[in-house]
C-alpha cells in the first residue's frame, strides 16, 4: 500500500543522516588498500602535538587527508592531517597512524570525527591505540606525566551527542553496545608491564578521561566538578573514536599526556593555552612514542 504524506514524513525522519552509506566507507577503504602495501592490524591516533609517532614509522606510505576520498581534513594546529602506514619498532610491526584527529569544536559532526575508525575496521585493524593531550585534574598528576586510560566519562553522550545516534547499521555493530569494558583489560596489563621497561614508573598513572566539547578550556568551577565526579584528566576528543571502535568490535588502548594542570582556584593568575599543550607534547613526544612502540612490539611478537 502506498504511504500517505504523513507516513512518508515519518520515514524521512529516520533516514541515516548520521553517516555516509556503507558503500562510501568501502570506497575509501579500497582506495587506501590499493595504494599501500601494508596490512596493519593496529591503528594509532596521535593527539595534539603527538604526531611525531607517525614519523617513527619505516617504509611509509603517506596520504594527506585532502587526498583521501570522503576523509575530513585537520584544522587544528599540531594536527598535521596525514595518514601514515608503515612499520613500527625493532620488530617492524605494520601499523597505520593518524597524524591528527578531528574534534566536534572544529564543526565536524560525530560521524565524520569517527569516519577513519570505521575505515580502519574495513582495512582489517583489530586494535585501536588512542593518544591525546589533556589537562590534569588529579592533584597527584604533573605536567609531562602519562596516564593509561582506564575508563572515560562522556559528557557529550549524556547530552545525547554520540557517533552512534541515528539509524544503526548492524554491519558495524549492535544498537546498544556495552561500554563497561571500553579499554581492554589485557592491553592495559601489557601497557603497565611496558611502562617500567621504558623507565616510566615515576610518571605513569592509570585513570579516567573526562570528555568535554571545547574549544574553551574549563572554568575553575567546571574543573572542580569534573574532578569531584571522578575525572583524573580532561580533554576534548578520543571518546567518540573509542565508542565507534568498540561498536565495531575493535579492542582499544589509550594514553593521555598531561600537558597542563587544570586550574581549579579562581585566585590563580595562570591560564591554559594551546601553545603550552603543544610545547609539552613536543617535549614528551619521545616518551609517548617509546611507550606505544613498546606495547606494539609486544603485540606483534
Ligand atoms: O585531544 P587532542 O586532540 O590530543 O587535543 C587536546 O588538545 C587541544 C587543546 O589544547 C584539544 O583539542 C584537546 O582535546
Ligand atoms: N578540556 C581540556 N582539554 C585539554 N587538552 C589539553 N589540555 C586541556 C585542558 O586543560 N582542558
Amino acid at each position: 500500500m502506498m504511504n500517505g504524506p504523513a507516513e512518508r514524513k515519518e520515514e524521512a525522519s529516520v533516514v541515516p543522516v548520521n553517516s555516509l552509506p556503507f558503500d562510501e566507507y568501502v570506497r575509501t577503504a579500497n582506495f587506501l588498500r590499493e595504494k599501500t602495501r601494508h596490512r596493519p592490524k593496529i591503528a594509532i591516533i596521535a593527539g595534539s602535538g603527538l604526531g611525531g609517532l607517525g614519523n617513527a614509522l619505516e617504509q611509509t606510505d603517506i596520504f594527506d587527508y585532502h587526498d583521501i576520498p570522503n576523509f575530513p581534513v585537520s584544522t587544528v594546529v599540531g594536527h598535521a592531517g596525514r595518514l601514515a602506514f608503515g612499520l613500527l619498532g625493532p620488530t617492524q610491526v605494520p601499523v597505520v597512524c593518524m597524524q591528527g584527529r578531528f574534534h566536534a569544536y572544529e564543526g565536524y559532526p560525530q560521524w565524520k570525527i569517527t569516519f577513519p575508525v570505521r575505515i580502519f575496521k574495513l582495512l582489517g585493524v583489530e586494535i585501536l591505540i588512542v593518544t591525546n593531550a589533556v589537562g590534569g585534574l588529579n592533584p597527584e598528576y604533573h605536567v609531562g606525566d602519562i596516564m593509561l586510560i582506564k575508563d572515560h566519562i562522556n559528557f557529550a553522550g549524556f547530552a545525547g551527542v554520540s557517533a552512534l545516534c541515528g539509524v544503526n547499521d548492524e554491519r558495524w555493530g549492535p544498537r546498544f553496545p556495552p561500554m563497561n569494558d571500553a579499554y581492554d583489560k589485557g592491553l592495559r596489563a601489557l601497557a603497565r608491564q611496558t611502562a617500567p621497561e621504558c623507565q616510566f614508573q615515576d610518571f605513569f598513572h592509570e585513570g579516567t578521561y573526562a570528555m568535554v566539547g571545547g574549544p574553551m578550556f574549563e572554568t575553575c568551577a567546571e574543573a572542580r566538578m569534573l574532578r569531584s565526579v571522578g575525572g583524573d584528566v580532561v580533554g576534548m576528543s578520543t571518546v567518540s573514536e573509542v565508542i565507534t571502535a568498540r561498536h565495531c568490535g575493535m579492542k582499544v588502548l589509550g594514553f593521555s599526556l598531561i600537558t597542563n594542570v587544570v586550574i581549579q582556584d579562581e585566585t590563580s593568575d595562570d591560564t591554559a593555552n594551546h601553545q603550552e599543550v603543544l610545547q609539552v607534547g613536543i617535549h614528551r613526544a619521545k616518551a609517548m612514542q617509546d611507550l606505544v612502540s613498546g606495547v606494539v612490539t609486544k603485540l606483534g611478537s
